[in-house]
């Protein structure tokens, strides 16, 4: 499946572009179940949406989940609960129920039960498996997303829907959806910046057979909904192929 590719020359137009099409999916439900990311990326994203957005989408519908947490305290500067918190939560005045942040303090495997559990519990099921509306991914320069990397490419046919990993250079414990759980999802939307990532974007969208150590290559909704949100940086090393490709081919 091809999924739509979409480049912008500036931070602030690609910022734009995934609140405006947040904002048309928000708006077309009556509860809109959101799964957002951690790491740097989002920051701006989520700063934008508190902006510009605060009243075109009725943040009292959504609900928000995290599709990755690493273990450690709410109030860890590595928490991406507290990233989301500071950039989104607070900001909009998001209720407090309709947090359901995966809780990093506790033990990882119990956690990855207990949010598997709950998710079941809050988010509506297609063919017995919960659906989100809208999965927001990063992808780091290693080709991991959410918390599943590369050296645990098995964990990509997990049957669960929450698992735990490490990460493989610093051994912090993390909690995770599955791919299972992403790749139901009613929209997928990959956000990814900055030139360390623009190899592993060119690979995966290129569908290069390296691709198939990168766990963020697996992500591909049964929707056929799966967008990626790309800077001019990230998208470098693809658009320079795609150009060079045609002109081989002209
Ligand atoms: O560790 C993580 O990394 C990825 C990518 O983060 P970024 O800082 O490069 O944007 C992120 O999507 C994930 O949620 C996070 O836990």
């Amino acid at each position: 499946m091809t999924p739509n590719i979409q480049i912008y020359d500036t931070s602030g137009e690609l910022v734009e572009a995934l609140s405006r099409q947040i904002a048309s999916l928000a708006n077309q439900k009556d509860i809109f179940y959101l799964a957002v990311s951690g790491g740097k990326t989002p920051v701006y994203l989520f700063d934008h949406l508190a902006t510009h957005y605060k009243d075109s989408i009725n943040w009292q519908k959504v609900k928000i989940f995290w599709v990755d947490e690493r273990c450690v305290a709410p109030t860890h500067e590595e928490s991406n609960f507290l990233m989301a918190q500071k950039h989104l939560l607070e900001p909009l005045a998001i209720p407090e129920s309709n947090i359901f942040r995966m809780h990093g303090e506790l033990d990882a495997y119990n956690e990855a039960i207990r949010y598997e559990r709950t998710i079941r519990e809050v988010v509506p099921s297609v063919n017995q498996v919960p659906q989100f509306d809208l999965v927001l991914l990063g992808m780091g320069s290693d080709g991991h997303t959410a918390s599943l990397f590369p050296d645990r490419i098995d964990l990509i046919d997990s049957d669960n829907l929450c698992t735990i990993a490490k990460h493989p250079q610093s051994g912090q414990l993390r909690v995770s959806f599955t791919m299972k759980l992403i790749n139901h999802a009613s929209h997928v939307a990959f956000l990814v910046t900055g030139a360390d990532k623009a190899t592993k974007v060119e690979e995966i969208l290129g569908e290069k057979p390296e691709a198939d150590m990168y766990p963020a290559a697996y992500v591909n909704p049964q929707s056929g909904n799966l967008y990626w949100y790309l800077d001019k940086a990230a998208a470098d090393d693809w658009e320079k192929k795609n150009i060079l490709a045609k002109a081989t081919r002209a």
